[in-house]
């Protein structure tokens, strides 16, 4: 199975997809690392030289080599990347997509640092970063929200991925058809 994480910038696909893929043993890929390695320059640096719709295709592509590669594994996407070039539907349908859903407030507070604004260039030149975020969140929801599971609220703290016992491995897809709102811990122990 492949576990696709996608949802606005900061709302943790990189930190909760590492955890999980490292709680599961399972093959954790970061489609931006991955477009990074291929393009052989930093995300700013793609935008910077060749533009943001040099950045889509790229990722479209990235996307497709990975979503047709077999077994499993635990993919970051980028905030943008279900909302360009049809990839959603690549998504949907070749593994299980979790929308993490954070408040913008929350996105907002952990963004702040410069650190993390500069490693996105769409916050870097966007202005107020809260108002970037909400106007963001307001074009991608619709595509967000075909996600077959939507994790809600800034509750999904990482102490609570911290999970003591062991499962025998994630079996989301034996609910194909489960859209609801719950944190982490009740998906993964409800669906193993
Ligand atoms: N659940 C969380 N609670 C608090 N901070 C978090 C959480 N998830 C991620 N962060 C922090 O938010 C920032 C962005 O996280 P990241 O995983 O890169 O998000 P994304 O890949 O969705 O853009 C990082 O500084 C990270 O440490
Ligand atoms: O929201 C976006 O369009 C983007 C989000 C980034 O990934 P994160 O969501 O991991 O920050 C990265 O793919 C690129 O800077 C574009
Ligand atoms: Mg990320």
């Amino acid at each position: 199975m492949k576990l696709y994480l996608i949802g606005m910038p900061g709302s943790g696909k990189t930190t909760l997809g590492r955890a999980l893929a490292a709680h599961y043993a399972l093959p954790f890929l970061d489609l931006d690392a991955e477009i990074v390695a291929r393009a052989g320059q930093v995300i700013p640096a793609i935008f910077l030289q060749h533009g943001e719709a040099h950045f889509r295709r790229l990722e479209a592509e990235v996307l497709r080599d990975i979503a047709a590669r077999p077994g499993p594994l635990v993919l970051a996407t980028g905030g943008g990347t279900p909302c360009f070039h049809d990839n959603l539907a690549v998504l949907l349908e070749a593994g299980v997509t979790v929308w993490l859903d954070v408040p913008v407030a929350e996105l907002a507070a952990r963004l702040s640092k410069g650190v993390e604004k500069g490693s996105r260039p769409l916050l870097a030149t966007s202005g107020p970063t809260e108002k970037w975020l909400q106007e963001t969140l307001s074009t991608r929801t619709r595509f967000y929200q075909q996600a077959r599971l939507r994790c809600a609220g800034a509750r999904a703290r990482l102490r609570r991925w911290r999970l003591r016992r062991r499962p025998r491995g994630l079996r989301l897809h034996q609910r194909p058809n489960c859209r609801r709102t719950c944190n982490f811990v009740n998906i993964i122990l409800r669906h193993r």
